[in-house]
C-alpha cells in the first residue's frame, strides 16, 4: 500500500519544513508495517523537506514535470531538477493541471515519458467529472484518460507507475467515492492495464484512491480488494491524519 500526500499550493518553505518534520516524527513513533508514505510539496521546498525527512523511508515527488530535458522555459521545472532536489515521484495529469492548465492527454504523455526516462515514478490522475459521471462516461473517460496518458510508454516494473484515480466531483468536496465506486472503477484500470501490459503488470501496480480521503473514511476505501492506497490532499496537510490514514491502511495490510 502506498499513501501519498499532494500539499498542492499550500505551506510555504517554512510551514512545509515543518510539517515535513512532524511526518517524520510521527513515523518514528508509528508501526506502518509495509506501508509506504511519499510527499509532494511545493517546488520551493523540496529541498527543505526532503531535509526535514531525514533518515525515514517517506518517498519524496513534485507535483509537475516539464517534457523537455532543458531549455529556454521559463518558468518550468524538469525531471533532472527533480532528482537533483532528491524526488523519487511526480504527480502527472492531475484535474486541477487538466483543468486549470489546459494539460490534454497528449501533454500528460509527454510528462510520463519524460518522468519514465528519467527514473521517475509518474503517478498518473485519472478521473472524470460530475457531468461525465452522471452521463454514463466514467470509464470511457478514465480509458483515454490512461490509455492516452501511457501511449507508448514501457515500464520495467510494477513499482515504476502509479495510478490514481480521482473523481473530479469528490476532490475536497467532502463528497467521497463511495467504496463501491471506487473499486469498481479501479478493477477496470487494472483490467486496463492488463491489456496494455500484462496481467503481472497489472496485478502489482499501486492503484490509488484519492478524493476527500479522511481518518474517518479511509479504512472502508482503503479495504477495496483494488485499492492500493490513497493519493490525499487536505488530509495530508496535518501529520496526525495523514499518519491516521497510513495507520488504517497498516491495520489492513496486518489483517489481511
Ligand atoms: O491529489 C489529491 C486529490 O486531489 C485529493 O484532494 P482532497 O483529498 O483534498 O480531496
Amino acid at each position: 500500500m502506498l499513501i501519498a500526500g499532494n500539499w498542492k499550493m499550500n505551506t510555504d518553505v517554512d510551514s512545509g519544513t515543518e510539517l515535513a518534520a512532524d511526518i517524520a516524527a510521527a513515523v518514528k513513533k508509528s508501526d506502518l508495517g509495509t506501508v509506504a508514505l511519499a510527499v509532494c510539496p511545493p517546488y520551493v521546498s523540496l529541498t527543505s523537506v526532503r531535509e526535514a525527512l531525514g533518515e525515514t523511508s517517506v518517498a519524496l515527488g513534485a507535483q509537475n514535470v516539464h517534457h523537455e530535458d532543458e531549455g529556454a522555459f521559463t518558468g518550468e521545472v524538469s525531471a533532472k531538477m527533480l532528482l537533483s532536489a532528491g524526488c523519487s515521484h511526480v504527480i502527472v495529469g492531475h484535474s486541477e493541471r487538466r483543468e486549470y492548465f489546459s494539460e490534454s492527454n497528449q501533454d500528460i504523455q509527454q510528462k510520463v515519458a519524460q518522468a519514465r526516462a528519467n527514473g521517475l515514478v509518474p503517478i498518473l490522475c485519472v478521473g472524470e467529472t460530475k457531468a461525465e459521471r452522471d452521463a454514463g462516461d466514467a470509464k470511457n473517460v478514465v480509458e483515454q484518460q490512461l490509455r492516452g496518458g501511457l501511449a507508448g510508454v514501457d515500464f520495467g516494473a510494477p513499482d515504476d507507475l502509479v495510478i490514481a484515480y480521482e473523481p473530479v466531483w469528490a476532490i475536497g468536496t467532502g463528497d467521497t467515492a463511495t467504496p463501491d465506486q471506487a473499486n469498481e472503477m479501479h478493477a477496470f484500470i487494472r483490467g486496463l492495464l492488463d491489456d496494455l501490459y500484462s496481467s503481472a503488470f497489472a496485478d502489482d501496480v499501486h492503484i490509488l484512491y484519492g478524493g476527500s480521503m479522511k481518518p474517518h473514511n479511509a479504512e472502508e476505501l482503503l479495504s477495496q480488494p483494488d485499492v492500493d492506497g490513497g493519493l490525499v490532499g487536505g488530509a495530508s496537510l496535518d501529520a496526525e491524519s495523514f499518519i491516521a490514514i497510513a495507520e488504517h491502511g497498516a491495520s489492513i495490510q496486518a489483517g489481511a
